[in-house]
């Protein structure tokens, strides 16, 4: 833990333009900082340069926001190069449009948080923090390419991706199947950059990749500085969307909204498998409320714990099963040909023409190739 938070202040108003909170509760923080010996405030709002300087100059202490918080966790963990230098990228494109005002705040007198900045040009600070950030794209380049060769030599593989929101339990499950132990902890962001394993106890050689999880209110310029680092799972053959069950129905359905966002963004087209985890910490009836109720987004469903080892033989099963998937394109305009590949396959694209459907689908090979064979006929 970073922090242990002392004290919590919750005000509803409109933002102050000075200090985003109103002067008396300015205050009396200032005056709780004295008597507890207070190090560092945290906002849960995002705070512009000066909002940040004139509360520092009320509080004589740094005074962060809730995005420079989550930097400082992503730096604790990061432990490879790549993963230090998406955070540090990510770090620049916080600063860069503060940089200029930081600047000008800092030759007015340093404050908590200020320290530094006040030796340098506005304009030569601006173009320094830009010319880093060109800096680190090229070498996270570098290093894609380097992954990208890595992942053809591994040609003969079939890889599945782990993706999925922190804490889900994704790197257990790549433990629990690769017989590995990577770090697990009830934490978020345990996982910051990508390890691949081989899955134990199958015939086929299959890699599973493990990569770090979604959080909510990630900020547009971290989520692009992290979906690279998504994408590589997201790049495999076959996706385990990692669920965690024991959240409740409403933080499942939103929670899954969001990968499918994010999938969505990185124009992800594997098939998916959904896998609940933590199995054990729920009833027979969440189970079958998590089925009903969320029936719309879910494909492929799996109930398993990886802690536990259960059901994890017949996730190797589906594992394989949807390995095997194959993609037929039909034109038809015959409704019930139609009606039965929306009810059994998935569509991958249905397009409209001269009053035919040409509909690309995916099915398992078997299946695809008895409806390609009866349309033949
Ligand atoms: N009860 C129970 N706990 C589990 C299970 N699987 C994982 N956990 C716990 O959930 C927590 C998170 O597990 P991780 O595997 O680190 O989760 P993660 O998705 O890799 O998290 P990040 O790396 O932070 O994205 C740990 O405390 C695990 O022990 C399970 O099947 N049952
Ligand atoms: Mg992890």
């Amino acid at each position: 833990m970073l922090y242990e938070p002392v004290k919590t202040f919750v005000q509803i108003r409109k933002p102050d333009p000075k200090y985003q909170i109103g002067s008396g509760l300015v205050e009396r923080i200032a005056k709780e900082i004295k008597e507890n010996e207070i190090d560092i405030v945290v906002f849960g709002n995002q705070l512009s340069p000066s909002q940040k300087y004139n509360l520092a100059k009320n509080f004589k202490v740094e005074v962060i926001d809730k995005i420079e918080l989550v930097l400082r966790i992503f730096y604790k963990h990061a432990k490879s190069r790549e993963a230090l230098l998406q955070v540090r990228l990510a770090e620049l494109k916080y600063e860069l449009p503060r940089a200029k005002e930081k600047v000008r705040l800092a030759k007015q007198g340093e404050q908590p948080g200020f320290g530094g900045y006040g030796d340098y040009e506005v304009e030569k600070y601006y173009q320094k923090v830009k010319r880093e950030i060109n800096i680190i794209k090229s070498k996270l380049e570098k290093l894609k390419k380097h992954r990208e060769n890595l992942r053809k030599r591994r040609g003969n593989f079939d890889t599945v991706g782990l993706i999925g929101y922190t804490n889900a339990g994704k790197t257990s499950l790549l433990n629990a199947l690769s017989g590995d132990r990577k770090e697990v902890k009830n934490q978020v962001f345990t996982t910051l950059s990508t390890t691949t394993r081989r899955i134990r106890g199958i015939k086929r050689r299959i890699l599973i990749t493990d990569t770090v999880g979604f959080m909510d209110d990630l900020p547009p310029f971290m989520i692009e500085a992290f979906l690279s680092t998504i994408e590589e799972s997201a790049n495999s053959d076959l996706i385990l969307l990692v669920v965690d069950a024991s959240d409740s129905l409403e933080e499942i359905e939103r929670k899954l909204k969001v990968n499918y966002e994010v999938l969505d963004k990185i124009n992800c087209k594997s098939p998916i498998i959904t896998v609940f985890n933590k199995v054990d910490k729920i009833t027979y009836e969440k189970r079958e409320e998590i089925l009903k109720s969320l029936k719309r987004y879910i494909v492929n469903p799996i109930f398993v714990s990886a802690k536990y080892n259960i059901n994890l033989d017949k996730l190797k099963e589906m594992i394989l099963e949807n390995l095997n998937l194959s993609i037929g394109t039909v034109e038809t305009d015959n409704p019930k040909l139609i009606s039965y590949l929306y009810e059994n396959t998935e569509i991958l694209e249905d397009v409209l023409e001269d009053n035919k459907h040409i509909i690309t689908f995916r099915a398992k090979e078997k299946d695809v190739n008895r409806i390609l064979k009866a349309v033949r006929v």
